[in-house]
């Protein structure tokens, strides 16, 4: 039995919300019905498949999870997520996608992306390919460790990797930023800082090796800014120190909570529970050594730039401008890393401006209560759904991962919360950059996001779930309103609902079909 329900609604959906470039860049079939599917909001049960020609509009069929070629679960809405594709035949599909379509068929290909950061663990040709076989489908180049021409070497060779063998590891490029940061331990990969002991904060430049004991701070300012009795936090609370004393630019402080020092990690301080922001607030998002860094990073034509601790949407417009003007195709999408009180703030325009978004938890949760690092997380997530932004969720992800071979409970149940979120991809810091166990935590994160994405697709497929509106018209709420109630309708009745597209997607719906 099939009815047809024909509405000709015309919407004013744009495809240029769309971010072709992300499917592109990952080497996924950017597709007017996956964007579709993202406008008409299909719940949760709807399995899509395509036809498509060039007399009829393409149409969506849900089969409450029996089958069909698209899988239209959340997944799919963000722009990170892939393959869209209508006739596999007709597809380049990169070679990992390759083998899991033939494993797994369209229907339970990965949607949810995996960023590896890429350092002295991982930046080797070898290392590199594994890190492909094993999922990576993007590599993160972090500007705050090694030199220009270190991350030239990873990004050429990542880039033959996908010439030679087939692969679509896209770069990104994450600039330093101009917070307060240690300086690079003199060449040691870590330092322990034990209970009790006195470290001295310099903003002097000394000889390598630095004398026992003493960690070089980036900021001019620092020693005049802290005061004796203020809390140091490293790295968002890894290693906390007190201030003990000042001695013109050095700064004595006590270890107050011991662990490992890293290399150029993240320094706040903070006064009777506050967050210390004088000058420091006034140092600018992209700093002179950034703009190098941004120069280099179009040279290179890497894929993405993340800009960390952005505090306004202006700084991103300013950057994607001055990209525009520069790179040879222009197509370099600008991540807003997410990190700051300030960023929260102006959350919904930054995410506007930007191409994307990061939700860099690492540094976040230096700045606001830890504690509320998952709401706003899930704040950020969402609000980049309803933007139609793919979203990022970034840091500890597997941190046990450093230097154990197994993942605890803990952290597999915040990557799956990630995947539940619908975040569009999970990222990689330490665990691949410095950790003994990169591919073992690639594998977790991969494992973890399928499983999770099963379980959408086949065990909760007859629950449907609530999405934030997303029209931006009367004609386009009427329409969400009108498959919203199609989905819900096939939900309860346990059919199969189709929803047709006038070949002008501009154009919206033009039929939706429920059966049995
Ligand atoms: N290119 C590199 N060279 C050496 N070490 C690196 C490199 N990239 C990362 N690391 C190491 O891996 C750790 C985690 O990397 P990551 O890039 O996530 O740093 P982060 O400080 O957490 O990020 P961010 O600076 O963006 O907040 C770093 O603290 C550093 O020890
Ligand atoms: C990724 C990053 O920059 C952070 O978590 O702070
Ligand atoms: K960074
Ligand atoms: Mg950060």
């Amino acid at each position: 039995m099939s009815q047809s329900l024909n509405l000709f609604i015309s919407t004013s959906y744009s495809p240029k919300l769309l971010n072709q470039s992300f499917s592109k860049k990952l080497n996924f079939n950017w597709n007017p019905v996956e964007q579709l599917k993202t406008r008409i909001k299909t719940a949760l049960t709807i399995k899509a498949s395509v036809t498509d020609s060039n007399s009829n509009p393409s149409v969506l069929t849900s089969d409450n999870g029996a089958g069909g070629m698209l899988s239209a679960m959340p997944q799919d809405y963000g722009a990170f997520r892939g393959p869209a594709v209508a006739d596999p035949s007709a597809i380049e599909v990169d070679a990992v996608t390759e083998t899991e379509l033939k494993e797994n068929g369209f229907r339970s290909t990965r949607r949810t992306k995996l960023i590896c950061t890429i350092g002295p663990a991982t930046c080797g040709a070898k290392q590199l390919e594994a890190l492909a076989v094993g999922g990576m489908n993007v590599a993160r180049i972090n500007m705050c460790h090694g030199t220009r021409e270190w991350h030239q070497e990873v990004i050429q060779r990542v880039r033959r990797l996908n010439e030679d063998k087939g692969y679509a590891v896209a770069i990104m490029m994450d600039t330093e930023g101009s917070e307060i940061h240690m300086g690079d331990l003199g060449g040691a990969s870590s330092a322990k800082a034990e209970d009790g002991e006195v470290w001295t904060f310099s903003v002097r430049a000394f000889d390598s090796p630095l004398p026992e004991r003493t960690i070089n701070v980036s900021y001019e300012g620092f020693a005049e800014d802290v005061e004796v009795g203020d809390e140091l936090l490293v790295d968002g609370g890894m290693v906390r120190f007190q201030v003990i004393e000042k001695i013109g630019p050095d700064v004595k402080c006590r270890c107050t909570d011991p662990g490992l020092l890293l290399p150029r990690a993240n320094l706040t301080f903070w006064r009777d529970g506050s967050l210390v922001r004088e000058r420091n607030a006034m140092l600018p998002t992209i700093s002179s050594k950034d703009w190098l860094d941004i120069d280099f990073g179009i040279a290179e034509g890497v894929d993405f730039i993340a800009i960390s601790f952005v505090k306004s949407a202006e700084v991103i417009k300013h950057l994607k401008s001055y990209i525009k003007a520069r790179a040879r195709d222009g197509d370099i999408s600008v991540i807003a890393k997410i990190e700051s009180i300030d960023s929260l703030k102006n959350l919904e325009e930054i995410i506007q401006a930007s191409d994307g978004a990061m939700v860099a938890r690492g540094d976040l949760g230096a700045q606001i209560p830890l504690e509320q690092v998952p709401s706003e997380q899930q704040r950020i997530v969402q609000i980049c759904r309803q933007l139609n932004r793919p979203v990022i969720v970034a840091s500890q992800l597997l941190e046990s991962m450093i230097e154990y071979p197994t993942p605890t409970r803990a952290e597999v149940a915040d990557i799956s919360e990630a995947v539940r979120q619908r975040a569009d991809a999970l990222m990689l810091s330490g665990e691949s950059a410095m950790g003994q166990y990169p591919e073992k935590a690639l594998t977790v994160l991969r494992s973890v996001s399928l499983r999770i994405e099963k379980w959408w697709r086949e065990e909760k497929r007859h629950e449907a779930t609530e999405l934030p509106g997303i029209a931006l018209s009367f004609s386009d709420s009427i329409s969400e309103e009108i498959c919203n109630s199609a989905s819900k309708m096939a939900n309860n009745l346990r059919g199969r609902c189709s929803f047709c597209l006038h070949k002008d997607w501009s154009h919206g719906i033009s039929s939706i079909a429920l059966s049995t």
